[in-house]
């Protein structure tokens, strides 16, 4: 199906106030940890799927300072575990002690973490995964250092892999129509493809296998069936 069918596929988008408000209900009985863990592993298995350890064996994940930059964190260390060669980037590291424990983790593993895209990363890398902005992103000027970052990302010639929102689009409409828009190849939505996916017309899968159903019912919304025991589901 293709991706402007994410609409059809998941009953609507969902506007960034309305993920917001999911996020919030989600957390009444489930701890972030136990959600983010869940999102990363899914992330990482339809990366997987996307782009096969045989073929693309090596990783460059950025990571912002919320939420959807722990995403990344918890996605390289599955995607280390299943045998790939992630490096993580990660400027502005979190003290909570949440995001000071999944750093060391990854660290335990040997994984570099740089502050800064390295140079001749493309070389280097065979996709880069977008973890710096979800769906609480605020449009406007970027602050340091992702006002570097996001334009060196939109110049790499790798193929772009976004976790939740492509990062620096505007949640509800999409990207702001510049030469430094990210143009991902792939884009993974957790819980419920934004509204922003409309813009989307590359690969599409839906991760975040833990909604219960109260929750669709509440905010409107459907997941597709996923199969098995799969993490993710094409869109
Ligand atoms: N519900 C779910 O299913 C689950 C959701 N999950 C994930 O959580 C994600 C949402 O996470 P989130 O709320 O922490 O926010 P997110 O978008 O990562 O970062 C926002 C931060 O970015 C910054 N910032 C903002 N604007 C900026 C600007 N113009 N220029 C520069 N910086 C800017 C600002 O940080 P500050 O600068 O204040 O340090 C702000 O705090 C969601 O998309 C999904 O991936 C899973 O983990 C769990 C299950
Ligand atoms: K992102």
């Amino acid at each position: 199906m293709a991706s402007s069918g994410a609409s059809a596929a998941c009953g609507r988008l969902l506007s960034a106030a309305e993920a917001a408000a999911v996020d919030e209900e989600l957390f009444e009985s489930f701890s972030v940890d136990s959600l983010m863990e869940l999102a990363g592993l899914s992330v990482a298995a339809a990366l997987a799927d996307a782009f096969p350890l045989s073929s693309h064996p090596r990783p460059l994940v950025v990571c912002g300072p919320g939420n959807n930059g722990g995403d990344g964190l918890v996605a390289a260390r599955h995607l280390w575990h299943f045998g790939y060669r992630p490096t993580i980037i990660y400027p502005k590291r979190s003290q909570k002690p949440l995001f000071v424990n999944l750093a060391a983790q990854v660290g335990a593993l040997g994984i570099p973490v740089l502050d800064a895209m390295p140079p001749g990363a493309d070389e280097a890398h065979h996709m880069l995964l977008d973890c710096v902005f979800g769906f609480s992103f605020k449009p406007g000027s970027l602050r340091a250092p992702f006002d570097a970052i996001l334009p060196a990302m939109a110049a790499s010639t790798l193929p772009l892999v976004s976790v939740d929102v492509p990062s620096g689009w505007d949640v509800d409409s999409g990207p702001a129509g510049g030469a430094d828009d990210l143009r991902p190849a792939v884009l993974i939505s957790l819980t419920a493809p934004k509204a922003c996916a409309a813009h989307f017309d590359g690969r599409h899968y839906l991760g975040g296998r833990f909604v219960p159903p109260a929750i669709l019912e509440k905010y409107g919304f459907t997941q597709p069936a996923f199969s098995g025991a799969e993490q993710f589901v094409r869109l």
